[in-house]
């Protein structure tokens, strides 16, 4: 019988993810509950590091050193590099929602992804609050728990719910644009506009059909590698906001957006539009929906802002 490729490390996978959420609720009783709010919202969390430790240990103590590579947030954040080489690679993010777990609100995921010859094999995100692990192999279909799960079957923009992040930054350029780019979304209409905090269980909600779509410029390949398979496997797509090409040139409203910058006006002289380009994990950049219509229509809306790559070459300091 043909081998199960990388079941052994997918089941194993989702062992040590559930392991890891018992720690964040047993950290979220002892560290969180017992204080006031706020001294909490103040209390630097040793858990994302403390989760991944364990996470990364547990793999390794299974599997031996040295035979996978891991990109894990809290490792990065140390100076491990982030290149994903075609080695089976390990790519973790302990604390999805870090900021919800300080404030207690409900949804933190631990998000387990592993690619080999970079391509992603299986996805697991675990919501720990919610007793909720999502999972999906390449190939296999996509689950939550026990239950197969798909995307939803919406077409029309304006009976769509879509779900996005303002991140951490707080530069008043990117907050402007994160901010044009969710009024103009809502606006289209559409039914509504969310934001669970964690982008790995944003994708759960597409998966599992209770969204039509996440995006999120800024964001990180741990944030979404599991999701990714999760929404794959379960119909939906995943594009990148690759920028914009031109549909049709009038000479002299380049000029004037090369003089003045691209203003409304001249955006649509320049009959500029922003298409959606493959996947590109380490892009900082993603939209996952349930289908292409629906990603299009919102991949028009979108304001890039710029964000250095994951793989980018650490500047030495
Ligand atoms: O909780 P994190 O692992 O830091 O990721 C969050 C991020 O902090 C938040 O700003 C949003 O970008 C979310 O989509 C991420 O999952
Ligand atoms: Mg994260």
């Amino acid at each position: 019988m043909a081998e199960d490729l990388w079941k052994k490390e997918y089941d194993f996978a989702v062992a040590v993810a559930r392991k890891a959420g018992a720690v964040i609720r047993e950290a979220g009783e002892k560290e969180i509950k017992v204080c006031t709010k706020s001294s909490t919202v103040d209390l630097v969390t040793k858990t994302d590091e403390r989760v991944e430790k364990i996470i990364i240990g547990s793999l390794k103590e299974e599997f031996g050193e040295g035979t996978h590579c891991f990109i894990g947030e809290e490792s990065v954040a140390k100076g491990e590099p982030c290149i994903l080489t075609d080695k089976p690679t390990w790519i973790i993010d302990p604390v999805d929602g870090t900021t919800n777990f300080v404030h207690g609100f409900p949804f933190v995921a631990v998000s387990i992804a592993f690619a080999v010859n970079k391509e992603l094999e299986f996805g697991v995100v675990y919501s720990c609050l919610e007793d909720k692990m999502y999972k999906a192999r390449r190939g296999k279909g996509a689950f939550c728990d026990d239950d197969r799960i798909t995307v939803s079957d919406v077409e029309e923009i304006k009976k769509s719910i879509i779900i996005s992040e303002h991140g951490t930054d707080r530069s008043p350029e990117k907050v402007k644009k994160i901010f044009s780019t969710m009024q103009k979304i809502l606006c289209i209409p559409v039914h509504g506009l969310r934001g669970s905090g964690t982008a790995a269980t944003n994708m759960c909600l597409v998966a599992c059909g209770a969204v039509e779509a996440f995006f999120e410029i800024g964001i990180h390949c741990w944030d979404i590698a599991a999701g990714a398979v999760i929404v794959k496997e379960a119909g939906g797509i995943l594009l990148d906001v690759d920028g914009m090409s031109i549909r049709s040139v009038n000479c002299v409203a380049i000029n004037q957006a090369l003089c003045f910058g691209e203003t409304p006006l001249l955006k649509n002289r320049l009959c500029l539009t922003i298409q959606g380009g493959p996947f590109d994990l380490m892009s900082r950049r993603m939209v996952s929906a349930n289908n292409k219509k629906i990603a299009d229509r919102i991949i028009k809306e979108i304001e890039i802002f710029p964000a250095e790559r994951d793989d980018a070459p650490i500047q030495k300091k």
